[in-house]
């Protein structure tokens, strides 16, 4: 479980997170959604530590991860999985290479028992035989399928996902969903997901909170997203005249 309560954060004197608390529970996936500038971005990289808070705390599984010292962070950095956007894939390693990359960068496991890891997670993606591929010989959904592999690789505790689906077509972004859905199930992993997708939203969108200028407005899961009555909510999720007409339908 992460915790976070009463984040703020500015940058030169501009306050970009105001106040914002949210409960992210392990097995469901949890997404921050809201339009773009709102703050996601800024938000997640402050749960991760990239940004350093002004206030506020962070805690994963009751551990005060802003205020613990450098060596225990790096501890619960370990914990963590991430799969970026646009994948980040080094392009000068393979595809198994990649996938075995924080495991050599971080465990003393012999490379036989580092290779085992890289296959057992590139078969739990459905990645077969591209062991020695290299990302560019390779379509975007499988490369999209790499980077989880590499993100559960040291098997995570805690897995964050920065906007998964860009760039992939709605296909194959569904079954980059679904795959990020199962994975959290079966590793009962906290998972969060950033994302502006409506696709996503409805699909694996178990527990969703709409950030809107910095501040938390709306919290609920996708089938509360219906019946919600918050105006910015409504505004942001029903701009497409397709999520009005279904609204329309219920
Ligand atoms: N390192 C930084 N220094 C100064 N301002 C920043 C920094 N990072 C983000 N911001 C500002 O914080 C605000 C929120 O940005 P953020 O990237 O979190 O938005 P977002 O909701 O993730 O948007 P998008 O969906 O487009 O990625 C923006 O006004 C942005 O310019």
């Amino acid at each position: 479980m992460i915790e976070a309560r009463n984040i703020i954060k500015s940058f030169d004197g501009k306050t970009i997170l105001k106040d914002v608390s949210a409960v992210f529970k392990p097995g469901q996936t949890n997404l921050i959604i809201g339009q773009s500038g709102s703050g996601k971005t800024v938000f997640l990289k402050s749960l991760v530590g990239l940004h350093e808070v002004d206030s506020g705390d962070i805690l994963y599984d009751d551990r005060d991860f802003t205020r613990m010292p450098d060596k225990d962070r790096i501890k619960v950095r370990q914990e963590m999985g991430m799969l970026f956007q646009g994948s980040a894939l080094f392009d000068s390693l393979t595809v198994e290479e990649n996938v075995r990359f924080p495991l050599d960068m971080f465990t003393k496991q012999k490379l036989d028992e580092r290779r085992e890891r890289a296959n057992f997670c590139l078969k739990r993606v459905n990645l077969e035989n591209v062991n020695h591929l290299y990302p560019s010989e390779i379509s975007g959904g499988m490369q999209k399928r790499v980077a989880i592999a590499r993100a559960i690789a040291l098997n995570p505790r805690y897995l964050f996902c920065d906007e998964p689906n860009s760039g992939l077509d709605p296909k194959t972004a569904i079954v980059i969903d679904e795959l990020i859905q199962e994975i959290t199930k079966e590793y009962n992993m906290t998972t969060i997901v950033n994302t502006h997708d409506m696709n996503s939203v409805l699909g694996i969108g178990e527990h969703i909170i709409f950030i809107f200028n910095g501040e938390k407005y709306w919290e609920g899961s996708s089938q509360d997203i219906f019946q919600s009555d918050n105006k910015e909510l409504n505004d942001f999720i029903f701009a497409s005249k397709f999520f009005r007409k279904i609204k329309d339908k219920l």
